[in-house]
């Protein structure tokens, strides 16, 4: 099976998916029967290109590392620069169109009306973008289903570590009473930094530089994206109906060296924690820094690291450890998407 892709944004994550299928196109097709057609990429400021036939990985490459934008991928027949994503969605044929422009939690868009526009066209939509599945997630996944598509976003939680499809599939039967974890890499990164006499804003910027943070930071120090990440758990994996009105938040950024110093005097550990209650089908869920005794096993979890644990009541306390974020991580997480509409 050949998928014609088109990818929106070509930001980190989407430069991570671009260097995923370089490298590995060729053993999923011998290994999974599968291969990926890149058809179109469009971006804000690095431009954008399409080709029927499918982009050329080598010229994309040598455009990346003239400046790192799309400006310098040279003429060839069938060529079309220029397109922005609505017209990209619109006159491409791609078959799975790949959201991965910046996060917007309050509103979801532009990407609610990509994601709409896609589906309505028949194409399947994969992404990372937390966004639409936060603001929108029980009116995109009706209208997949009407247009017989599929709506997939592993990488909206825990990147490439699979929060969403491990107890989609694997704990199904169970009751789910509480899902409780670390899920920003970001803030988790910056609170192990601290703990080593770093400054707040240098572990910011070291998580910053390493393609952990959101464009806005402000989302993952102020506890924004745990939020969106609680909602989405809540209501995929528990049917819940949270919206982030629903869900208290409070971030990292008021606690300073001292405090986390203080903490390890009393052998503790700040972490920052995403909850979610289900009692009885009554979902609720809440964002909060918790000093934890080290002994806590979310207690051992540093650096970009995230981890879950979900209380079942068939098959006990089930815990993932795995990457929180990350360019490649993330970026394994579209094609994981991507081979999962192949299966189907
Ligand atoms: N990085 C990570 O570890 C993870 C990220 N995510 C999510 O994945 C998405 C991508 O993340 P990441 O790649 O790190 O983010 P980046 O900020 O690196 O990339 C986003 C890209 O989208 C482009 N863009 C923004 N709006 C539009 C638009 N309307 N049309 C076309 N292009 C647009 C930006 O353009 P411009 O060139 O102008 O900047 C930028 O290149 C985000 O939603 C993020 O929340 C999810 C899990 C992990
Ligand atoms: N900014 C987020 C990226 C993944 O969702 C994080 O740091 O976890």
């Amino acid at each position: 099976m050949k998928h014609k892709v088109a990818i929106l944004g070509f930001g980190g994550v989407g430069q991570g998916f671009f260097n995923i299928v370089k490298e590995k196109n060729n053993s999923i097709q011998t290994l999974h029967d599968q291969s990926i057609d890149i058809v179109s990429i469009a971006d804000l400021s690095k431009g954008s290109l399409h080709n029927d036939n499918g982009l050329d990985f080598s010229k994309i490459n040598s455009s990346l590392k003239t400046d790192g934008t799309l400006h310098h991928y040279s003429d060839e027949p069938g060529l079309v620069r220029g397109w922005d994503a609505k017209t990209t969605i619109e006159n491409s044929n791609a078959d799975v169109v790949v959201e991965l422009t910046y996060t917007d939690v309050e509103t979801g868009q532009p990407a609610i009306d990509h994601c709409k526009a896609a589906i309505s066209r028949g194409k399947h939509v994969v992404m990372t973008n937390k966004g639409p599945v936060v603001k929108a997630y029980q009116d995109l996944e009706k209208l997949a289903k009407e247009n017989g598509v599929q709506f997939l976003f592993e990488g909206t939680v825990m990147s490439g570590t699979p929060a969403l499809r491990m107890p989609l599939q694997t704990l199904m039967g169970n009751d789910i009473s509480q899902i409780r974890g670390i899920l920003n890499g970001t803030t988790n990164h910056m609170l192990s930094q601290m703990s080593t006499d770093i400054s707040y804003e240098d572990a910011l910027t070291d998580a910053q530089s390493k393609g952990y943070a959101e464009a806005d930071p402000t989302n993952d120090v102020e506890g924004y994206d745990v939020q969106g990440k609680v909602i989405i758990l809540a209501n995929v994996l528990l049917r819940g109906n949270l919206t982030r009105e629903d869900v208290p938040c409070q971030g990292i950024s008021d606690l300073t060296s001292k405090d986390i110093q203080e903490a390890a005097e009393e052998d503790k550990v700040w972490k920052l924690l995403g909850v979610i209650e289900n009692h009885e089908g009554r979902v609720k869920g809440y964002v909060r820094p918790e000093k934890l005794e080290k002994t806590d096993p979310l207690a051992q979890i540093t650096g970009p690291t995230n981890a879950i644990t979900y209380n079942c009541d068939l098959s006990g306390e089930i815990t993932l450890v795995g990457a929180g974020a990350g360019i490649t991580e993330t970026g394994f997480a579209v094609l994981i998407d991507i081979l999962t509409i192949g299966r189907s």
